[in-house]
C-alpha cells in the first residue's frame, strides 16, 4: 500500500468526574465518551524518508509538536522503520475545543502507518503507544462508547450509543487549554476542602450506565456530568448560556465536552437538532454550530479508489 486516508472522529464526554489527584501530576478521572460524526480527513503517502506535515488550518501547528507528527515519529522510533510519511491533515474539527481534534488525528496516523508500513501491530499495541503521547489518543484508536479511568487511557468498551442525534455549540474566537482546565479544577478543590466539605462527591456514573444500558436519551441527558465545567463556566460565562439555550430550544439536556468550551446538546431526533441549530444561530452570531450524531467507531479506512485488474 503506497498511501490511504483515514477519518478520525472527533468525541464528546458525556462524563467527566475526577475522583483525586495522582503522584504523576495528572488527575484520576472515570468518564464516559463518545465518538461523534465529526471527522478531521488524515492522508498519508509513502515517502522514501523523512516526515512531511500539512494542514489546512492556520492555528494548528506544522511542526514536531503537532500529535500527527509525533506518533508518526513514535511509530518510527519504535519499529526500527526508515520508511517516511507525507500527512495531510484537512481540519473540520474545531481546534482546542474539548473534541479531540489533535488525539484524533494521531490515532489515525497510529491506524493508517501500521498499514502503510505493514508494522503488523493490534490495536492493544497501538493504544499502548497513543498513551504516551496523550491521555484521549487510546480512546481514538477504538472509539464508540466506552468507560475511560486512570488518567483516561484505562478502556471499558460500552453499549454503543450509535445514531443519537446531537447539536454542537463553540463560541469561534474561544479555545480552552486541557493543562489549564484541569489546574484550574485542582486548585478550586484545595480552596473548597480548607474552606468547607465538598457536597458534590456522590457519582452519578451508575445512572448514566443504567441509561447507556437501556438507551434511554432522557434518562442519559439527566444524568450527564463534567468536573471540568466548574472552572471553565467561571471563566467563560457564554458557555452556560449556550447550555441554558440548547436546553430552552429542544435539547433533552446539555453539557460541555472535555475541557470545553464547545457544548453539547442531546437532541430527541435529527430534524429537531436542524430546528435548534437555526434558531441558535439567528440568536449567538459568534458562535459555531453543528448538527450530528454518535457514532460506533474512532478511526475509519476511506475506502480507496477500485483497483484495476491486471488481465
Ligand atoms: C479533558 C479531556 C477529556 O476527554 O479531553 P479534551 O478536553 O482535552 O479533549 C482529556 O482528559 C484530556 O486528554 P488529552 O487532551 O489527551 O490530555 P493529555 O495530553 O494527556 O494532558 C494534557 C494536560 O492535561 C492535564 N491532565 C490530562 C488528563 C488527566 N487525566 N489529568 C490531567 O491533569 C495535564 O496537565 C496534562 O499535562
Ligand atoms: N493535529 C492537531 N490538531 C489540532 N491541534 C493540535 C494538533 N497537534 C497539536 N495540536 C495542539 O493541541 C492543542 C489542543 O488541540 P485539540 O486536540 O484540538 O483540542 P482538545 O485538547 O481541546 O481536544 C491545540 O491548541 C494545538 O496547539
Amino acid at each position: 500500500m503506497q498511501a490511504c486516508t483515514l477519518i478520525a472522529h472527533a468525541k464528546i464526554n458525556l462524563y467527566l468526574e475526577v475522583l483525586g489527584s495522582r503522584p504523576d501530576g495528572y488527575s484520576e478521572v472515570a468518564m464516559v465518551l463518545q465518538s461523534i460524526q465529526l471527522a478531521d480527513r488524515v492522508e498519508l503517502k509513502r515517502r522514501q524518508h523523512g516526515i512531511h506535515l500539512s494542514c489546512n488550518h492556520p492555528q494548528v501547528p506544522l511542526d514536531a509538536t503537532n500529535l500527527a507528527y509525533r506518533a508518526a515519529e513514535l511509530l518510527q522510533k519504535e519499529s526500527h522503520s526508515s520508511a517516511g510519511v507525507d500527512i495531510h491533515i484537512e481540519k473540520h474539527i474545531p481546534v482546542a475545543a474539548g473534541l479531540a481534534g489533535g488525539s484524533a488525528n494521531a490515532a489515525a496516523v497510529l491506524v493508517g502507518l501500521n498499514q502503510l508500513w505493514g508494522l503488523g501491530l493490534t490495536v492493544g499495541d497501538l493504544q499502548t503507544l497513543g498513551a504516551r503521547l496523550g491521555s484521549d489518543i487510546p480512546f481514538c484508536v477504538q472509539g464508540g462508547t466506552q468507560l475511560a479511568t486512570g488518567r483516561g487511557e484505562i478502556l471499558e468498551p460500552l453499549m454503543d450509543l450509535e445514531g443519537i442525534p446531537l447539536v454542537l455549540a463553540k463560541p469561534r474566537s474561544l479555545g480552552v487549554s486541557t493543562a489549564w482546565a484541569y489546574q484550574t479544577f485542582r486548585s478550586l478543590q484545595v480552596d473548597r476542602t480548607l474552606a468547607a466539605r465538598p457536597n458534590d462527591t456522590v457519582s452519578s456514573l451508575p445512572q448514566l450506565l443504567a441509561a447507556l444500558e437501556r438507551q434511554d436519551p432522557q434518562a442519559l441527558a439527566n444524568s450527564l456530568r463534567n468536573d471540568l465545567e466548574k472552572p471553565v463556566l467561571a471563566a467563560h460565562a457564554i458557555v452556560g448560556e449556550l447550555k441554558t439555550a440548547l436546553c430552552s430550544v429542544g435539547a433533552l439536556g446539555s453539557l460541555m465536552s472535555g475541557s470545553g468550551p464547545t457544548v453539547f446538546g442531546i437532541m430527541p431526533s435529527l430534524e429537531q437538532a436542524s430546528q435548534t441549530r437555526d434558531i441558535l444561530r439567528r440568536q449567538f452570531q459568534d458562535v459555531d454550530f453543528w448538527v450530528t450524531q454518535a457514532v460506533p467507531t474512532g478511526i475509519l479506512l476511506e475506502p480507496g479508489p477500485p483497483q484495476l485488474s491486471a488481465s
